[in-house]
C-alpha cells in the first residue's frame, strides 16, 4: 500500500493511500518512501535510498508496468516473467548490441550478464559461472535459454562440417524439455530436474566443447500425477503421433493409466503431434540416430503399457498374476517392446528375489507388491533413459579436455509450496 502520512497517533499512522482510502497501520509496519525516486522506477535497485522489501516491488512493479522485465540490484539481475513473447528483446540485432558494452551502461537483460561473465573469462582467464535461482514459474528455464542464445552468438564458431557445438546445445534444450519437462500446478513447462551446463572455450574465446549435467529427475511423476498435472510431455507426444501409435499398439492418452490419473491430458496451446516432430528433429541435431530415437520411444511406450498391468490374485496363496487379458496383453507388449521374455518380465514384478549369504530366496508377492514393483520398475527404468539422454548428448557434442576456460550456467529447478510434499525428490530438493 503506497500513500502519505497524514497524522501520527502514538505508535500508529494514519495514511492518505494513493488509491484514494485511509487507512491506520502501526508504525511497526510502515516504511519510508524515497519521494525523489522516479515513477518509472530505476534501472538498478542499489541506488534506492530505502532497499527494504516495498521499496523492492515497488520498483519492481512500476518498471513491470512500463514492460522493464529485467533490473538489477548490483551485479543481480531480476527477472519478472512477463507472461507473453517479446522477441524483440532476444533478436541478433539486440545481442549486436550487448556485445561488449560496459555493464551498466545498457538497460538491464541476461545478455548484459552473460557479456560480463565473458569478458571476464577472455579478460582475466578465470572460469566464471551463472546461477539462476527463483521459484517455480519465475522463468529460470527462459532465462537460462538466452543465457546460452548469447554465448553461442559470442563464442560460435562457422559451421565447418554437420552440426555445430552452439547448434547442438541449443538444440539439446527441446530434447532435455520433452523428457524432464511437465505440466505443474504453476508452470505448464515446469523443469523436473536441475541442470547445470557447462560452456568450455578454446584460447580464442570460441565454444570447444559443452556438458550438461542433470540433477534430481522427479521419478514419482512416472507413475503418480494429480488433478491438473501431467506426466512427462514425451508420452503425450507419443501417443499424439498417428503412426507411432500403431507401431507401439497405443490407444489414446486418456486410455494409460500413468497419464490418466488427472483429468488434464491436453494442454492449451500445446500441440502434442507437432512437438513429436519438433522433438524428433532436435533428437537428430543432437546426434541422435533415427534407430536410437525408435529405441528411445520404444521404451517410452513399454512404460505406458507396463503401467496399465494390473493384478489379481495367483494361483498360490499370497501370490499374483496379470488380473486379466487386457492386462496380459500390455505385459507382452511392454515385453516386447523391452526386448526382453514377458514370462521373465511378469516373475520379476510377482515375485522378490532375496540375496542371504550363500543362497537365493524367492518369495512370491500379493497384487499390492506387484504393482509397487510394476511401478518402481516404470521409474527406474524412466530415470536410466533420461541420463542415457544426457550422456548421448554430451557425447555427440563432445567435451573439450584442452580447454582451461568455461562458463558454468546453473538452472536448478524451482521451490514450490505445497500443504504436504508430494514426492522424496521434492522435499530433498528443498533441503539442499
Ligand atoms: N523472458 C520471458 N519471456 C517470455 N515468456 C517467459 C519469460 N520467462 C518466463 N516466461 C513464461 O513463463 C513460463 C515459465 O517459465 P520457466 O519455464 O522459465 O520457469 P522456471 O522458473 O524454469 O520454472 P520451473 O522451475 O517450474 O521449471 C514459460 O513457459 C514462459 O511461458
Amino acid at each position: 500500500m503506497d500513500g502519505q502520512v497524514e497524522e501520527v497517533n502514538g505508535e500508529d499512522l494514519v495514511i492518505n493511500c494513493t488509491n484514494g482510502k485511509k487507512a491506520t497501520v502501526n508504525l511497526s509496519t510502515a516504511f519510508p518512501k524515497d519521494t525523489e525516486s522516479p515513477r518509472g522506477g530505476v534501472e538498478d535497485m542499489t541506488r534506492l535510498a530505502y532497499l527494504h522489501e516495498p521499496g523492492v516491488l515497488q520498483n519492481l512493479k512500476s518498471r513491470y508496468a512500463l514492460n522493464e522485465i529485467y533490473t538489477y540490484t548490483g551485479n543481480i539481475l531480476i527477472a519478472v516473467n512477463p507472461f507473453q513473447r517479446l522477441p524483440h528483446l532476444y533478436n541478433n540485432h539486440m545481442m549486436g548490441i550487448y556485445k561488449g558494452a560496459e555493464f551498466g551502461e545498457l538497460s538491464p537483460h541476461p545478455f548484459a550478464i552473460t557479456d560480463r561473465a565473458y569478458r571476464l573469462m577472455i579478460n582475466d582467464r578465470i572460469s566464471q559461472a551463472i546461477l539462476v535461482s527463483g521459484e517455480s514459474g519465475a522463468g529460470k528455464t527462459e532465462s537460462t535459454k538466452s543465457l546460452m542464445q548469447y554465448l553461442a552468438f559470442m563464442g560460435g564458431k562457422a559451421k565447418a562440417e554437420g552440426r555445430s557445438v552452439q547448434e547442438q546445445i541449443l538444440e539439446s534444450n527441446p530434447v532435455l524439455e520433452a523428457f524432464g519437462n511437465a505440466k505443474t500446478v504453476r508452470n505448464n513447462n515446469s523443469s523436473r530436474f536441475g541442470k547445470f551446463v557447462e560452456i568450455q572455450f578454446d584460447q580464442y574465446g570460441k565454444i570447444s566443447g559443452a556438458a550438461i549435467r542433470t540433477y534430481l529427475l522427479e521419478r514419482s511423476r512416472v507413475c503418480q500425477i494429480s488433478d491438473p498435472e501431467r506426466n512427462y510431455h514425451c508420452f503425450y507426444m507419443l501417443c499424439a503421433a498417428p503412426e507411432e501409435r500403431a507401431k507401439y499398439k497405443l490407444g489414446e492418452a486418456k486410455t494409460f493409466r500413468y497419464l490418466n490419473q488427472s483429468n488434464c491430458i491436453e494442454l492449451n496451446g500445446f500441440d502434442d503431434s507437432k512437438e513429436y516432430v519438433e522433438t524428433r528433429r532436435a533428437m537428430g541435431i543432437v546426434g541422435m540416430s533415427n534407430e536410437e530415437q525408435d529405441a528411445i520411444f520404444k521404451v517410452v511406450a513399454a512404460i505406458l503399457h507396463l503401467g496399465n498391468v494390473e493384478f489379481g490374485e495367483g494361483k498360490e496363496e499370497d501370490s499374483s498374476a496379470p488380473k486379466d487379458e487386457k492386462s496380459q496383453f500390455h505385459l507382452k507388449t511392454a515385453a516386447e517392446l523391452f526386448m526382453c521374455d514377458a514370462k521373465g518380465l511378469e516373475e520379476s514384478l510377482c515375485k522378490r528375489v532375496m540375496a542371504t549369504r550363500g543362497e537365493s530366496i524367492t518369495k512370491n508377492l500379493d497384487a499390492k507388491g506387484a504393482a509397487l514393483s510394476r511401478d518402481a520398475l516404470s521409474r527406474i527404468v524412466y530415470s536410466r533413459l533420461f541420463d542415457w539422454l544426457v550422456n548421448k548428448i554430451n557425447s555427440s557434442i563432445g567435451q573439450d579436455p584442452d580447454s582451461k576456460i568455461l562458463i558454468g550456467v546453473l538452472d536448478i529447478y524451482g521451490f514450490e509450496s505445497f500443504k504436504t510434499n508430494r514426492c522424496l525428490t521434492g522435499m530433498l530438493l528443498h533441503l539442499i
